[in-house]
């Protein structure tokens, strides 16, 4: 560890430089590098400033935030940045720490325009809490020093080094306690701690005392006067409650977009014969709008204090470590997995959510319904062929109630009890045996008219499309299976076997069941949106907690942020999908003739696509429940017009192309040939299935990506 100057060019006098920690961010040898660290000579009696503003301006749509803002924050001191909520202090502070850009005007830190590689900011030139606490609740106090030491390029012997002193420092708990178990005080604590973690040169800290009680905000105070002397640290802080700003050294107050004075707080009491610092503000408020009344400008209260001369103190260039992103993508998915197995059980329920879900969803979607109540009225006499029918029924698929009577029958279909009702003829068997023996046209021709051609009379209750086809389906084979028994009983079967069509079953079952058509579907279904929930919700929930924030400001690029949840979800996921299918193929034992590991490339596949999914929605959604109804929105007619549960081909012809584009039609089509047919890799619509979802997961990372990065700098 080295120890870095910041200069402000005293070649004259050495303390009162600015000296700290260099954990490898900065360049140990400037005058190769930059020309900046001779940029000014000057004497004792300047002010060296850190942080300079020169007119601001800060526009969302068409409100204007940041109204031509000029700034000095001095070296060493704490600069209270005050005003009234809503008033753009957080909007001057993104700005400064690098995550938004001003529409016009010049911020410099320590010299270097921030955005900039040189000024490491956004990354280790600075540390930065936002109004939240912003840590990981699950995480101990060693482990949250760890996820942003790693951020910062530290190596574990750095890290654990800071994490004692830290501790000692800020008088913080044991570092194997967790942060959900630390009190309000102490977690705001850990939070100014993580900021300085890498010992950085400037402390940027946007409110930590709201919504604290007034001992503790003293005392957080009282940490800061410690960090400016023990660590020689530039402190800019945002709060609203003006009184407790006493304790800065300099301070500004912001009303409608601009600064209204930047003064020592005694100083200014004094002049204006003020005892509070906010009746100073008010002071300043009135005076503001009687000047813009009269259109006079009083010089003496609103403009910096520029006694002395300013001298822009600067830093040795920061010095970004070679493929620093891999650093912290690797820092982003140890937080991943930590945060994982911090919360195992979890973990197991991801795993086993989504086979639960097929589990559930081969359980009572797709089987074929059974038990099915059936009325059988037979008046046939002898009841041979009826029997032998009835017999034949599937005992599986119906339920038979025997009535004697035809009234009470059909009333029993009349009444939904029963969703059918057989009715033989009283001579039905010996009518068929007739027409088997060549004899119908004989009798008929005898003058019996009273016989008719023999059929089984089916009364249908057809209000349920699923039991109405399988009640016709069951009975078509029922009536080819008893004829086909005939043969027993009657010389001549050809006459009496009717069905005409000579089966040959190119693929698939000779009874086809629901459950195979439904199977690809409902697995990818359940993937899909196990994936895009976890994913969704996990995100949301750290941007609402400030964490995402706080860690754009440690330098993650939303792209690295991206390429690490994917990575950490794939790993959750791939254990997701292998366990969804061996339920699939091996539990609930849906027939599969092709290959499993295609079978499992698509079904990732469709998990990654509702991963992205997840990422867009999460860029998209401000809380819990915003994503979980962009969510909905999203995933219901991506599945619904996937043919998931009905065919494409029974669509609306318009509707077809839509279907075929979104990510999953193809995959299921190709899930199920493979399944069904047994296809493989040579089959063009093999190929579409894996294709069509890739390209879909490509585009809606890049949207995602899109997302965040508009909702991390606007
Ligand atoms: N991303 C944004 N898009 C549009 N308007 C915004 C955005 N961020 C902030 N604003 C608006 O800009 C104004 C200044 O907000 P800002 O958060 O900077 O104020 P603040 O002084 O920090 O307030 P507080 O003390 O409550 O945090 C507010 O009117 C706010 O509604």
């Amino acid at each position: 560890m080295d120890m870095v100057t910041i200069s402000s060019d005293h070649n004259n006098n050495n303390n009162n430089n600015v000296v700290y920690e260099n954990y490898g961010f900065y360049d140990e040898n400037p005058a190769t590098k930059t020309g900046h660290h001779n940029e000014s000579k000057s004497n004792c009696s300047s002010k060296q400033i850190a942080v300079k503003i020169r007119n601001v301006f800060l526009n969302y749509g068409n409100h204007q935030v940041l109204k031509g803002i000029n700034m000095n924050v001095p070296v060493k001191q704490i600069y209270g940045l005050l005003g009234p909520s809503g008033c753009g202090k957080t909007s001057l502070l993104r700005c400064v720490v690098g995550i938004r850009k001003p529409d016009s005007g010049q911020i410099t830190v320590y010299g270097q325009q921030p955005g900039t590689p040189e000024s490491g900011i956004p990354g280790p030139g600075l540390g930065y809490t936002p109004q939240e606490v912003a840590l990981f609740s699950d995480f101990t106090i060693a482990e949250t020093f760890e996820y942003f030491g790693k951020l910062f390029h530290m190596n574990k012997k750095n890290i654990s080094k800071r994490t004692e002193q830290l501790i000692e420092l800020l008088n913080l708990p044991e570092k194997d306690r967790y942060i959900n178990n630390l009190s309000g005080g102490q977690k705001r604590r850990v939070s100014l701690a993580v900021a300085l973690i890498h010992s950085p040169p400037l402390l940027i800290l946007d409110e930590p005392t709201v919504g604290v009680d007034p001992v503790l905000r003293k005392n957080i105070w009282d940490y800061l006067r410690m960090l400016t002397e023990k660590m020689n640290l530039t402190i800019i802080i945002t709060t609203q409650y003006i009184e407790e700003a006493r304790s800065a050294d300099l301070v500004s107050f912001m009303r409608n977009g601009q600064l209204m004075a930047e003064k020592n707080p005694t100083i200014l009491m004094e002049q204006l014969q003020l005892s509070t610092l906010e009746s100073v503000f008010l002071h300043l408020c009135q005076s503001d709008s009687i000047d813009k009344q009269q259109n006079v400008f009083d010089m003496t209260i609103v403009v910096s204090d520029d006694s002395l001369p300013v001298i822009e103190s600067t830093i040795n260039p920061f010095k970004q470590p070679t493929f620093a992103f891999i650093d912290r993508i690797r820092a982003l998915n140890w937080k991943n997995i930590t945060g994982i197995r911090r919360n195992l059980s979890m973990l197991i329920i991801q795993f086993l959510m989504p086979s639960f879900q097929c589990l559930l969803n081969f359980t009572c979607l797709g089987p074929d319904p059974y038990d099915i109540p059936v009325a059988i009225l037979n008046m046939d006499s002898p009841p041979i062929l009826s029997g032998l029918f009835i017999n034949n029924l599937n005992n599986i698929t119906f339920r038979l109630i025997e009535f004697d009577d035809y009234d009470e029958a059909i009333k029993h279909v009349q009444n939904g009890f029963v969703w059918a009702l057989l009715s033989f003829q009283s001579n039905y068997t010996r009518i068929m045996q007739l027409i088997a023996n060549d004899d119908y046209d004989n009798v008929m021709n005898d003058g019996n008219e009273n016989l008719r051609l023999p059929q089984i009379n089916l009364h249908l209750d057809t209000t349920n499309y699923v039991i109405t086809n399988t009640i016709q389906k069951e009975l078509w084979i029922t009536f080819n299976q008893t004829m086909a028994m005939a043969t027993e009983l009657f010389a001549d079967t050809n006459r009496v076997q009717q069905n005409p069509f000579n089966y040959d079953y190119v693929y698939g079952m000779k009874s086809p069941k629901m459950s195979e058509f439904m199977a690809p579907g409902l697995i990818s279904m359940a993937i899909f949106f196990a994936a895009m929930a976890l994913t969704a919700i996990t995100l949301v929930l750290e941007r609402k907690d400030g964490i995402f924030e706080r860690t754009l400001v440690a330098g993650v690029k939303t792209f690295e942020f991206i390429i690490s949840q994917i990575s950490t979800q794939l790993l959750v996921l791939a254990v997701q999908v292998l366990l969804s299918i061996i339920t699939m193929l091996y539990i609930i034992d849906i027939d599969n003739q092709g290959s499993v590991l295609i079978i499992y490339l698509i079904t990732l596949i469709q998990g990654m696509c509702g991963m992205a999914l997840g990422l867009v929605v999460s860029a998209f959604s401000k809380n819990e429940s915003q994503a979980l109804a962009l969510a909905m929105a999203s995933f219901l007619p991506v599945s619904i017009i996937s043919g998931i549960f009905w065919p494409v081909e029974a669509m609306p012809k318009y509707m077809k192309p839509i279907s075929y584009f979104g990510p999953q039609t193809y995959a299921l089509e190709a899930m199920r040939s493979v399944m069904s047919r047994g296809w493989n890799l040579t089959y063009p619509l093999v190929i579409y299935g894996i294709l069509t979802p890739s390209i879909w997961f490509i585009m809606l990372i890049i949207s995602a990506s899109i997302g965040f990065h508009l909702i991390s700098f606007n």
